[in-house]
């Protein structure tokens, strides 16, 4: 089969959802969508044919099972199938609906129509292969973060790290940042990003997206920037924090998200060595999302 993916369905606790969904996206899964079965939960998660093999499929299973020994849950069942590239756009695009995400944004799939009024802030998306949806926990804190840092006064220039769909340039951009800019390390998230750009009618001055990580933005910018957004992993965001620092001033802010709960301590420790301000730490589900100032 041309361009086939395996769909893996895994029917697990509620509780799980967070662990699973880490272990999908370290796996390699391009697309996820879940929903409510009954007293359980359905995930559903998507990966190109080519890129495992499956002993890896049989082996993720073990550690979703194994994960889920740990927590002292019920152990999740893992089914996979091989599914054409047409299948998986319109199964993914079918579980995935409009959400309303913090006081402002409706997040709005690309492909329905817009509706003609709304007091929000219509952020339309395809997210392609990307991650960033706004479905997850640790996307909304940042989209909600962002409402409490940015207005149409504060005419910030932001960086945004590890940008998946773009999703958080785009609303740094509907709430009233002056510019942003967006690196990530995998070319389809730079790709989604332009082309939400795009369905978003953002101007491309106003949002630079280039393939990189923070020493991309480094060349990209000519003084340091007003905030930062990265909604990565912990592990990624403890390499990330000195560069941060670097590319930040005295007044500067941050939104920190994609970081469990058991690994808040180590982050905490090393911003404040950086001469970080905890302002907030919110937390949803297992996820924390660390809201911080220099000054
Ligand atoms: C959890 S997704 C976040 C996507 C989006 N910003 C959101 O909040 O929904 C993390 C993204 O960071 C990217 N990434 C991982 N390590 C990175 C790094 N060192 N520098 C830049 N991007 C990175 C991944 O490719 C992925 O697109």
């Amino acid at each position: 089969m041309a361009n086939s993916w395996w769909e893996l369905q895994i029917v697990c606790d509620l509780a799980l959802e967070d662990s699973i969904f880490w272990r999908l996206e370290q796996f390699g899964c391009r697309g996820t969508a879940s929903e409510t079965k009954g007293y359980s939960y359905l995930v559903r998660a998507y990966i190109p044919q080519e890129q495992v093999q499956l002993l890896d499929l049989a082996a993720l299973s073990l550690w979703l099972r194994q994960d889920a020994l740990v927590l002292g849950l019920p152990i999740p069942t893992t089914h996979w199938h091989l599914i054409d590239e047409e299948d998986w756009a319109s199964s993914w695009k079918a579980h995935w609906q409009p959400q309303e995400v913090g006081d402002r944004f409706l997040i709005y799939p690309a492909w329905l129509p817009v509706p003609d009024q709304s007091d929000r802030f219509i952020l339309r998306l395809d997210p392609g292969l990307a991650f960033g949806t706004g479905t997850h926990a640790t996307t909304q804190l940042c989209l909600e973060a962002l409402e409490m840092r940015i207005d149409q006064e504060s005419h910030d220039i932001v960086a945004d790290l590890g940008c998946g769909s773009g999703i958080l340039s785009i609303g740094a951009i509907m709430l009233g940042a002056e510019k942003v800019y967006a690196v990530d390390v995998d070319p389809l998230a730079v790709r989604a990003t332009r082309s939400n750009r795009t369905l978003n009618r953002v101007n491309s001055d106003r949002l630079i997206v280039e393939q990189g990580s923070i020493d991309r933005v480094m060349k990209m910018i000519d003084a340091p920037v007003d905030g930062i957004v990265c909604n990565i992993l912990a592990e990624v965001i403890i390499d990330l924090i000195p560069q941060i620092s670097a590319i930040t001033k005295p007044t500067s802010w941050g939104i920190l998200s994609g970081i469990l709960l058991d690994q808040t301590k180590p982050v905490a420790d090393l911003l404040e060595q950086q001469g970080w301000t905890i302002a907030a730490l919110w937390r949803r589900q297992d996820w924390c999302c660390f809201n911080i100032r220099r000054s």
